[in-house]
């Protein structure tokens, strides 16, 4: 077992265990947020036929522009979309979206014809494919759609449909279980007696989870169960899960269980501790083919040593890029502390007009949860930094998906109104 690794070390020897987990098929309604597993192409065109773009009049290639007056040959309407071709002098009715007659040249709209008993009359000015949507002026069959490895977001999902996938294949999603270890952790629903505390890493890293893909299987608390029993309780939930995620007792004191309890299991632990601060004794093992990652208690170590190893792993078991993205900010705010291993601290980021800008959470200790709310981002500070002075520019970890691209404001929410200043 390695001690004391770097964290791409870390990173580096999770991520060697791991393969995409198996494709499955899913129905299209449960597929938003799921990674693709192949390519998807276009398989035709969308529209499929040439059709108009509003209610009105079709006419003849060869009249457009020319003729004033056409007999009106019949209608497209609801049940009725067959119509033999257009010959020069007709009009046919149609609908916003009805299939046009060969030889259509162009569409004149309803309000701008006058109608006479079976004759329509139009003088204005029309140009050839006026109010017609080509075929497959969105989508041409063959194009490549969604490229494998995709996050199928809604615009997809409804492109999907109107090619007709009712379902698509996708990755697996990653099942992961936690397991808090320690000894004084109770249900958040319980009122803790004393020297008992409520579980709130549990439903933090289940949140996570899910919002990063995985489908959580268990969320347990092996409480004041002797190291036998939380044992027994790992051993069932690596049965059932590719990813399991201990909370607590990864520190060596004389309660702390999280390696002892992975040894009685017969998993091979891989590395254990990290030099960063929080979550330097976090620690991995691996039981035949699946992970454990032990996590700190403390709840910030807990939530960083999370993204900074558990988060990757989701990722790369679908398929995805496993690594976060980083960016420079400015950093707006003072962290007196200097030297030391390399920190993460908890930051919340922004895109400004000028870049990005980073602000440092408050309740930075690694026991505190305050700096977990408005958390998107870690401010990566090396070994032996000096004091972090506001105006700084910090390498900092994104840790929602947010476009890279500097946006562009084109509105504002809630524009002043004149009479409130
Ligand atoms: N003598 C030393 N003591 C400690 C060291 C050290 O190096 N030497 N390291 C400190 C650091 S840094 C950390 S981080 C923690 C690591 O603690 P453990 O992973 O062993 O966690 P526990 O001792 O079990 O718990 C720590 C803290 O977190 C609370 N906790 C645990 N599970 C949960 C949960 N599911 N939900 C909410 N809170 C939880 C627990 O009650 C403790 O307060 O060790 C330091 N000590
Ligand atoms: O490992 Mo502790 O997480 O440094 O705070």
């Amino acid at each position: 077992m390695l001690v004391n690794v770097t964290w791409e070390e870390a990173l580096e020897y999770l991520l060697d265990f791991i393969t995409p987990l198996p494709r499955e098929l899913v129905s299209l309604k449960q597929a938003l947020g799921r990674v693709i597993s192949r390519d998807i192409f276009v398989t035709r065109d969308i529209p499929s036929h040439p059709q108009s773009a509003v209610d009105g009049y079709a006419i003849h290639i060869d009249d457009v522009g020319l003729r004033t007056s056409f007999v009106i040959k019949n209608y497209i309407c609801k049940g009725n979309f067959y119509v033999s071709p257009l010959s020069p002098g007709q009009a046919v009715g149609v609908l916003t979206g009805s299939p046009l007659p060969a030889g259509t040249g162009a569409v004149i709209p309803k309000e701008s014809v006058i109608v006479d008993e079976n004759r329509v009359v139009f003088a204005g000015k029309i140009s050839p494919g006026s109010n017609i949507r080509q075929a497959g002026e969105d989508f041409r069959s063959g194009e490549l759609l969604v490229k494998r490895g995709t996050i199928l977001d809604p615009g997809m999902i409804g492109v999907l449909a109107a090619l007709g996938y009712g379902e698509v294949p996708v990755y697996r999603r990653p099942r992961v279980a936690i397991l808090s270890l320690g000894h004084e952790i109770v249900p958040c629903h319980v009122t803790p007696a004393p020297g008992q505390v409520r579980d709130s890493n549990g439903p933090l890293l289940a949140s996570l989870v899910s919002r990063d893909g995985g489908e959580v299987v268990g969320v347990e608390i092996a409480g004041d169960e002797n190291a036998g029993g939380a044992k027994k309780r790992l051993q069932r939930l690596l049965q059932n899960a590719d990813l399991v995620l201990t909370i607590g007792g990864t520190a060596s004191g004389a309660c702390d269980q999280a390696l002892p309890v992975l040894r009685q299991t017969g998993a091979r632990p891989l590395f254990w501790g990290i030099r960063i601060k929080p979550g330097s004794h976090s620690g991995a093992a691996i039981h035949d083919s699946r992970l454990v990652i032990s996590l700190s208690g403390n709840p910030a170590a807990c939530a960083v040593g999370y993204q900074l190893l558990a988060a990757p792993v989701l990722r790369a078991f679908q398929a995805l890029n496993p690594y976060p993205y980083r960016i420079h900010a400015l950093c707006t705010d003072r962290f007196p502390k200097k030297g030391g291993p390399r920190r993460f601290l908890r930051g919340h980021a922004v895109c400004r007009q000028d870049g990005w800008e980073v602000k440092l959470l408050p309740g930075q200790k690694s026991s505190m949860l305050r700096s977990l709310i408005n958390w998107n981002a870690l401010i990566d500070l090396l070994a032996g930094h000096p004091p972090l002075e506001p105006g700084s520019k910090v390498p900092t970890l994104l840790l929602t998906p947010l476009p890279l691209e500097k946006g562009e404001l084109t509105g504002e929410r809630y524009p002043a109104h004149p009479g409130n200043s």
